[in-house]
């Protein structure tokens, strides 16, 4: 078994990003910017939201975050989104998910405009993903191909198993190991005998937010195990896969924390990277 070192790479690649930014700096451009919008007090994305910031004040990116109550209006939160698309210092917008009941996460992400839209979720970006068209593609999927090619772990023809159909990580990432060529296959929870497919997978990215629903007899000897589902419980974080059952097992696994959620991190910065080059050095801007 071998870990499957998220932080470590998050690190390299947002030491990357610190000297590309400085380098655009010193050049008399300004830095890029990225805005972090947060609808409510939910603890958890309260706490993402700030790991967010904090990476962004690290590699010497601009953060704007953007704090909403609870009860706000669709219509009021579109008009900060319609805001914050037209602010010349803002190269990529992210609203923070889950969205409080009543506010629809699509209606939110389609008015996002296309070249500043970082998760990738607006429908242009989502289809380009599935089209195999390049666009921003969301951040955790990426993040999990990225540390598979890291560590050199061959995707094509493999037998990769998703357990979950999120549209943050489980279709995204069904989606990624398609265009690498592996055999995809999509569980869910109306899935019947799970443990079959589990046995099946080459690859296994589970991303339910269970802890431990994926037990060691339900991995072949050998998998590749991507854990991308975290829970807490009474304070102790846990991820879908119970890991230390595994370890014997797998021939490489994400630890929960340092695995995927690292990634999810390093590959946001890199989107809003992209997005800035492409408005200061390519003055693209969509409509
Ligand atoms: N708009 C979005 N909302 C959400 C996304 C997203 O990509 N865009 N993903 C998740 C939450 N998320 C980022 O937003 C995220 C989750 C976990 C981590 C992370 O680094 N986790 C650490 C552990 C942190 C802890 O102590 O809890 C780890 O795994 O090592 C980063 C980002 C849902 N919403």
């Amino acid at each position: 078994m071998a870990v499957l070192d998220g932080q470590t790479l998050a690190k390299k690649i947002r030491a990357n990003i610190k000297d590309e930014i400085k380098k655009f700096v010193d050049m008399g451009k300004r830095p890029p910017g990225l805005a972090v919008v947060l609808v409510g007090e939910d603890p958890a994305s309260q706490l993402y939201v700030s790991m967010k910031e904090k990476a962004c004040k690290q590699v010497g990116m601009y953060s704007k975050k953007v704090l909403l109550p609870q009860d706000i209006s669709e219509s009021e939160l579109l008009d900060n989104i319609h805001d914050l698309n037209e602010d010349p210092n803002i190269d990529g917008i992210l609203v923070q998910l889950p969205l409080p009941r009543g506010l629809n996460e699509h209606v939110i992400n389609e008015n996002i405009k296309t070249d500043k839209d970082v998760d990738g979720f607006s429908p242009v970006n989502f289809g380009k993903l599935h089209l195999g068209i390049s666009g921003f593609e969301p951040c955790t999927p990426k993040g999990i191909i990225r540390l598979l090619k890291e560590y050199g772990i061959k995707i094509e023809g493999k037998n990769a198993v998703v357990v979950g159909r999120s549209n943050i990580v489980g279709k995204p990432i069904a989606a990624l190991l398609l265009r690498e060529n592996a055999t995809v296959t999509i569980c869910h929870s109306k899935t019947e005998n799970l443990k079959d497919y589990t046995l099946r997978a080459d690859i296994l990215v589970s991303a339910v937010g269970k802890a431990h629903i994926i037990k060691s007899d339900m991995i072949k000897e050998g998998a590749v195990v991507v854990d991308a589902g975290t829970t807490k419980v009474e304070g102790k974080l846990y991820g879908d896969c119970d890991y230390e059952n595994m370890l014997a097992k797998a021939s490489w696994i994400t630890p929960v924390p340092g695995g995927v959620g690292p990634m999810t991190i390093a590959m946001l910065l890199e989107n809003t990277m992209e997005a800035y080059k492409k408005h200061v050095f390519e003055n693209i801007n969509s409509k």
